[in-house]
Parts: structure tokens; sequence; C-alpha cells
């Protein structure tokens, strides 16, 4: 199923935009579970056992695993994702970006090896660099960093080039149009930005947005639906440490759980549903 379809599906079935980041940190575990990485695959589990019915997708940020030498723990992850959630798409949030080449073993890597249903790429090498990944996996979702959440993410991506556009827009533009042969891009733009959300969704009207930003980092929810939101162009409103950490105690998943209703529901009331 394409990556698109799953998410729509998704979307409609839990009544969500809601995408739930998985950055598991050992030492904000509760209890026994303090400090040991071998739990992390127990830890990310309870949270999506916990928020499943209340999400479009999952986004587990690969740095979170491989630091802690846990990449086959995120392997056994996305298949209890499918078990508990089957129908539920995962991003891999990993940012890849490289020559051709190397391009196609991280293709291989998140498609093959953790069975993702999407990645994150950065696109500041050019269209060869994301090509082996069009190429060999139509129907995965590729989403490309646009207006980061980051406040440094303005150094390069607000810069003008030559004919007056902004970094970012151009990246929209290309991602809507030249470079979208399948159909399967999506873009990456900070909920810390939302008239830059505004804008790109001007240039990529029907485009799938990943909005990280909202909860620890202070993006306003409302607003994000508002700028993003549109029909025919979905987003993915993603909090990761607001819901996983909500608790430090024994009710991690119960709070969890509170926390990703109450984003869910804030993002609907938005919407006007
Ligand atoms: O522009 C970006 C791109 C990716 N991220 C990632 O999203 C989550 C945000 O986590 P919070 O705890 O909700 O702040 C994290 O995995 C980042 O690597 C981003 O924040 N901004």
């Amino acid at each position: 199923m394409k990556f698109t379809d799953m998410l729509q599906a998704a979307e409609a079935r839990n009544g969500s935009l809601l995408c739930v980041g998985l950055d598991p940190e050992p030492a904000k575990f509760p209890g026994d579970w303090k400090g040991d990485a071998s739990r992390i695959h127990d830890f990310c589990a309870a949270i999506v056992e916990a928020t499943h019915d209340l999400v479009s997708c999952f986004k587990p940020q690969i740095a979170y695993f491989a630091a802690h030498r846990a990449e086959e723990q995120l392997e056994r992850l996305i298949q209890h994702i499918r078990r508990v959630a089957p129908g539920v798409p995962v991003i891999l949030d990993a940012k890849r970006g490289d020559i051709g080449a190397t391009a196609q073993q991280y293709a291989k890597e998140a498609f093959e090896r953790y069975q993702a249903d999407a990645l994150t790429l950065s696109p500041f090498m050019g269209l060869d660099s994301i090509e082996p990944y069009m190429d060999a996996y139509p129907d995965k979702g590729l989403i490309l960093l646009c207006r980061t959440s980051n406040p440094g993410g303005s150094d390069l991506q607000a810069q003008r080039l030559e004919g007056g556009e902004l970094l970012y827009e151009r990246v929209a533009r290309l991602a809507q149009g030249a470079w979208n042969r399948h159909g399967q891009l999506g873009l990456v733009v900070g909920a810390t930005f939302p008239a830059e959300i505004e804008r790109v969704r001007e240039l990529a009207p029907t485009l799938p947005l990943l909005i990280p930003g909202v909860g620890a980092q202070g993006g306003d929810a409302a607003s994000t639906i508002r700028a993003g939101l549109r029909p025919g162009g979905t987003v993915m409103v993603n909090s990761s440490r607001a819901v996983l950490y909500a608790s430090a105690g024994a009710d991690f998943a119960t709070a969890a759980r509170a926390e990703a209703q109450r984003t869910r529901d804030t993002l609907n009331a938005a919407r006007g549903g």
C-alpha cells in the first residue's frame, strides 16, 4: 500500500492528525527502567500500546536508538507497531542525504531492514541524492527537510537565491512539481514558524506536511492547523517529548495517552471537527 493511502486511512480511522514521535531517552525512563537502554523497546512499546488509536502515524528518530546500540530494538519496535497498530504508518526520521551509491544503502536500511513506510531526507545534495529512494521504492513516502523547526533553520533555509526565491521556497516548489515523479514526496516544516508553513502550503498545496515543534518546542497547535491543513493537503503534527515524558512515574503510559488525546483534540478543534 502507498504511504499516502495508508496515512489517509489511519487519519480517518483514528480521527487524528497527530504523529507521536518515539525519541526514547533511558535517563528519563520511569522507576527501575531509568538509565537502562535495554528497556528502549519496552518503553516505546508501552507508548505505542497507549496511543495507537489516537494517531495518524508514529515517528521513531533513529539517533535515539543508534546512540545506545539499540537498532535491533528499533527493528522489533516497528514489528510491534505492525501487530498493535496495523495500518498506522511508520516514518523513520533519519534525515539522510548522500551521493547516489550511498543513498541506495540508506534506502535499503530504511525500507528493508526497518520496514518503514516513509523516511525523512535532506534535499540539500540535490535531485540525484534522492533519486535512488524514488526509483527503488515508489510507494514509500519521502519527506524532505524544507523549513525546519530550530532557530538555526533560518541560517540557510531563509537565504534568498538568484531570482528572488528563498531556499525553503525552492525546496517546496521542486517537491510539489519537478521532483515528485511518483507522487511520494512530503515536506518537513516547523510548527515554530506558522507564517512559513502557510507559504509552503501555497507552493505545495497537495503535499503531506510533517510538522514537528508543538509540545516541547512551544509551537502552537491551532496556528499550525490553520496554516498547514487544506482540503487535499494533509498534515502530520508531531509531538515527541511532551507525550513520552508526560509523567516520570509508573503511570507514564496513561499520562502519555492523556497528553496525546489532549493534543489530538486541540488539533481537531482547530480544524473545526
Ligand atoms: O525541523 C525539525 C525536524 C525534525 N524534528 C524532530 O522532531 C522531533 C521533535 O521532538 P519534540 O520532543 O516534540 O520537540 C525530534 O525527533 C526532532 O529530531 C524537529 O524537531 N524539527
